[in-house]
């Protein structure tokens, strides 16, 4: 599908760096485009729906949590007129004016860009780590931490920055014990970080010492690790493998068409974030391997859409949508509060299509002569977060013709148990009381539509 019209302005990326930009420009009126991402390079809101706690962005003094903090950041962007769309973009085209962006569903033409990819998280590339990936390891404390199967566990967290201390901390909430696997003899995170680590009963820090390859029997059982000093190799009983090891810029796709350095970081003006091609600017963690916080990224978003701003117009391109700003519809304020079971009890109907917890699990489970769609979640959970408006949709589509329930593990734990559930999000489809199809992550809608169409 094409479109025929030139855009003021294209960001691509939806973290700190992209949505502030998407602000800006929005209210510089300038109509910006952005392609929110999906799966290429992170989550929609980048990487900040991966943890718990931001207690450093100014304005919220009590702290805000990571998903909560960009669902505002969106909202605002929202709020000013961006167009948004949940896509990855797959190519680029520079050399020619005005610039072309493409997705799997569109290509927009466009007299400016700010790249806002950031990072993602690195892997190992252990022999076992594709076998074992989500029975056992995982990228995201935050997300899988509160698992059943790791209640109570030995776990394994490699990394010495800042995310490697974070998520031990955070795992100690449900592991016996966890282990952190540090390379050398010093860690890289904060001295406070640092602190926090060593003073923490539940957390062993393994100096000088790698992981080599992973052991188990269907789920994960271990970690082999080697001592960097001496050689001598050895075996470290954990149940789940965290990776805290760093990230990697999410550039390839302009490689070729603009300034990189050696490691892949979009090299940008010094004090500024233009690039080596005019009318193309960089934002946030993708051009800044020294600071890499929300605020720097969010900072340089601004600075991004200031200069597009200026750039467009000195070059007589700019095109003004005047508009009044949206009123923000904040979900996070309009959540229901939580029931009793005894409320639960009495409020249960089975003629409602929605649902949560395991007492309507149960009832359903006996009960509905419809398909049943079941979707466990985590709390702080990022991608359960970005999930939440895709399955939305998707139920209200079949809305009377499936049941839909979700499942918080944290609360839920023998349900999670018994339903051999590894991760979160997780979706579960049963008919007829049997299980057709376990979807783990985040898939476009169109997966899920296409799941409950062929069981109807
Ligand atoms: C666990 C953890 C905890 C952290 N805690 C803090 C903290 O407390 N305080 C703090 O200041 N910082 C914290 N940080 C760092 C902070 O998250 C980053 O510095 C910040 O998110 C960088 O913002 P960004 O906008 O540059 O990129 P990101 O947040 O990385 O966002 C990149 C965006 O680009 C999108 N994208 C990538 N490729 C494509 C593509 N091909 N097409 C379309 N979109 C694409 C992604 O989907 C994503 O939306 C933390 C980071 C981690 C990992």
């Amino acid at each position: 599908m094409s479109n025929p019209t030139v855009e003021n302005l294209v960001i691509i990326g939806s973290g700190p760096a992209g949505y502030t930009a998407a602000i800006y420009a929005g209210r510089a009126n300038l109509k910006p485009v952005v392609f929110e991402g999906f799966q290429a390079g992170g989550l929609p809101g980048g990487q900040l729906m991966t943890t718990t706690e931001v207690e450093n962005f100014p304005g919220f003094p009590q702290g805000i949590t990571g998903p909560e903090l960009m669902d505002k950041m969106k909202a605002q962007a929202e709020r000013w007129g961006a167009e948004l769309y949940t896509e990855d973009v797959i190519s680029v085209d520079f050399s020619q004016r005005p610039f072309t962006v493409r997705s799997q569903e569109r290509e927009i033409k466009t007299n400016s860009i700010v790249i806002a990819t950031g990072a993602t998280a690195k892997r190992l590339g252990l022999p076992s780590e594709q076998q074992f990936w989500s029975r056992g390891i995982s990228a995201c404390a935050i997300c899988d931490g509160a698992t059943p199967i790791f209640h109570g566990a030995e776990l394994a967290v490699i990394g010495a920055g800042d995310s490697a201390a974070e998520e031990s901390i955070y795992l100690t909430k449900y592991g016996s014990k966890v282990n952190m696997l540090v390379r050398t003899d010093k860690m890289r995170a904060s001295k406070a970080m640092q602190d926090r680590v060593l003073s923490n009963p539940k957390i062993q820090v393994h100096w000088n010492t790698e992981a080599v390859d992973i052991f188990g029997n269907g789920h994960m059982e271990g970690v082999k690790v080697r001592n960097t000093k001496t050689g001598e190799e050895s075996q470290l009983h954990a149940k789940g493998l965290f990776y805290a090891i760093g990230h990697t810029p999410n550039t390839s796709l302009f490689k070729g068409q603009l300034e990189l350095d050696e490691v892949g970081y979009i090299v940008t003006k010094h004090g500024s974030v233009e690039t080596s091609v005019e009318g193309v600017f960089a934002a946030g963690d993708v051009q800044d391997h020294e600071f890499r916080q929300a605020i720097t990224a969010a900072g340089t978003g601004c600075m991004a859409a200031m200069l597009a701003e200026r750039w467009l117009s000195s070059s007589g391109l700019i095109q003004e949508f005047h508009q009044q700003p949206e009123t923000a519809d904040n979900e996070l304020e309009h959540q229901p509060a939580k029931k009793t079971e005894a409320e639960e009890e009495a409020g249960f109907n089975l003629s409602a299509t929605r649902h949560e917890g395991g007492y309507a699990l149960r009832k359903l489970f006996h009960e509905s002569d419809r398909l049943l769609l079941v979707k466990y979640v985590s709390p702080g959970c990022g991608p359960c977060h970005t999930l939440k408006p895709i399955l939305n949709k998707v139920v209200d589509e079949f809305d009377s013709k499936i049941h839909f329930v979700e499942i918080d593990i944290d609360k839920d734990r023998d349900i999670a148990e018994n339903a051999n559930v590894t991760g979160t999000p997780t979706v579960q489809l049963f008919k007829n009381k049997e299980l057709v199809k376990e979807v783990k992550g985040v898939k476009q809608k169109s997966e899920y539509r296409q799941l409950i169409e062929s069981n109807l």
